[in-house]
């Protein structure tokens, strides 16, 4: 037996919402069937839209933003080897309720993603949850020790296909060996991630550096440790004709080194976290981990120049760097803390607060933001898909008028180390679809055993 038909009803298109400060009752209410994976047809209720059919499970839109399905280019699954922290069914749960419906799985879990055998591990665990399409991402240097290059030609030629390559959690620092790595990944068309952050700059920093860091006695860390590698990095793509991206752009400096990238014709593409868009130093007043991330929380003037920059295009797309870590690492003193925040789920509700209510971009350059974009630098196979007939069936449904409450017992991941804990943000993410069947539903999980066979009904493609 095959998945059942879906019929959305009365959606609005992110995508002919085009206006910024645009209000969603402006374009069309659409119906979309779904059937065997992908979208079959497509028409407008002002031109009568799609009639039900025996047996299809209809979905009632009315209200609801249909956007393609969110494509996260930065998250951290932590399995294998930290699956205290996270592993590829629960983070990709956490993916479905916040709208994603493929993510890109960072390489610094343990075994590190540095070989064939281990990228394919992953790739099958992400089949076999279901919940989303997980795409590995591949070390740049063995172990992620900066050393020698790990086997990215075997990575990308392996059933993973793997087209992003990245040391996150560390920068690639010796000049030469990045110099290489572009040089290798530009044959395949693939891309290098780089986490930048001069090692030797940031030696034991715990925050931003500047007044604050001094007045709170915290070792800080230089705009410049990013701003300087990110020069380099851009120098270099340029000098060899490869394509370079950003991982979680933090400073206005940051910004500008980028733009004169672009400017210069640079394959550079940029990434910024929904959490560096709204959340400032001033948190670490609180010594509260949560607020403890990589690259750190910055000034005031960074967030906007941040938002800015979204607005102009200079950074690409959003990325969560959703960063698992159990309570242990998380509800203790600072200095002892881990780095990084979950952020999958508050991903959306932070984007629609920090960039659609604030007017800084539509709703159909969100779904490029959020979707499109990333899709595009990772060479997602089949994307970016427009929801229209023919397309791989990946779509998310929010409401924009709903609120999304984040609290412990709520979050679908493992680890709870949310900055947004005890807060009631705007909108919710209602349905997710990947490739033609539901994997949330009103709101609520899909169960493992009925994904999974969804998925294997010919929902895998
Ligand atoms: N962002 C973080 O603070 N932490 C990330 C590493 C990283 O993204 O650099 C992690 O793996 O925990
Ligand atoms: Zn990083
Ligand atoms: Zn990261």
């Amino acid at each position: 037996m095959s998945n059942p038909e879906l019929l959305i009803r009365g959606a609005r298109l992110a995508a002919q919402l085009t206006e910024r400060g645009g209000d969603p009752g402006d374009a069309p209410a659409v119906d979309l069937r779904i059937s065997d994976g992908r979208i079959v047809e497509r028409a407008a209720q002002a031109d009568g839209g799609l009639a039900a059919r025996d047996g299809e499970r209809i979905i009632e839109a009315e209200g609801l933003i249909a956007l393609t399905g969110l494509v996260d280019l930065h998250t951290h699954l932590r399995e294998p080897g930290f699956e205290q922290s996270e592993t590829v069914l629960t983070g990709t749960r956490a993916a479905a309720a916040g709208g994603f419906t493929t993510v890109f799985a960072m390489a610094n879990t343990l075994p590190v993603q540095d070989t064939a055998g281990v990228v394919e591990q992953v790739q099958r665990l992400g089949d076999a949850a279901a919940y989303a399409t997980v795409r590995p991402i591949g070390a740049v240097t063995e172990e992620l020790g900066g050393e020698r290059l790990s086997e990215i030609g075997a990575m990308a030629q392996s059933r993973a296909a793997v087209r992003v390559f990245s040391d996150d959690g560390k920068c690639v620092h010796d000049p030469l060996l990045m110099r290489r790595a572009l040089e290798y990944v530009k044959t395949f068309d693939g891309v290098i991630a780089q986490h930048a952050q001069d090692p030797r700059l940031t030696e034991g920093a715990q925050m931003n550096e500047g007044a604050l860091s001094s007045e709170l006695g915290l070792k800080g860390w230089p705009a410049v440790a990013e701003e300087s590698i990110i020069a380099r990095d851009v120098l270099l793509a340029e000098h060899i004709g490869a394509r370079l991206h950003i991982c979680h752009l933090s400073t206005a400096g940051s910004v500008e080194v980028v733009r004169w990238a672009k400017a210069r014709g640079v394959q550079v593409t940029a990434e910024v976290t929904p959490h560096h868009l709204i959340l400032t130093e001033e948190l670490v007043r609180s010594y509260d981990p949560r607020y403890k991330v990589n690259p750190p929380l910055r000034r005031e003037e960074d967030v906007r120049a941040l938002r800015r920059a979204v607005a102009e295009g200079v950074i690409d797309i959003i990325a969560t760097d959703h960063a698992p870590h159990p309570v242990e690492a998380k509800e203790c003193e600072w200095d002892a803390a881990a780095f990084g925040m979950v952020g999958l789920e508050s991903a959306l509700p932070i984007a629609l607060l920090t960039l659609i209510q604030e007017g800084h971009v539509s709703w159909a350059e969100l779904e490029r933001l959020l979707s499109q974009r990333p899709a595009e630098i990772g060479r997602l196979a089949g994307h970016p898909a427009a929801l229209e007939p023919g397309a791989v069936a990946d779509l998310v449904l929010v409401d924009p008028a709903g609120v999304s409450v984040f609290d412990r017992a709520r979050l679908r991941g493992r680890s709870v180390n949310s900055p947004y804990l005890g807060m009631e943000l705007p909108g919710r993410v209602a349905y997710t679809v990947r490739h033609g069947y539901l994997t949330l539903d009103d709101g609520e999980l899909a169960e493992p055993e009925a994904v999974a066979a969804a998925a294997g009904q010919g929902g895998e493609r």
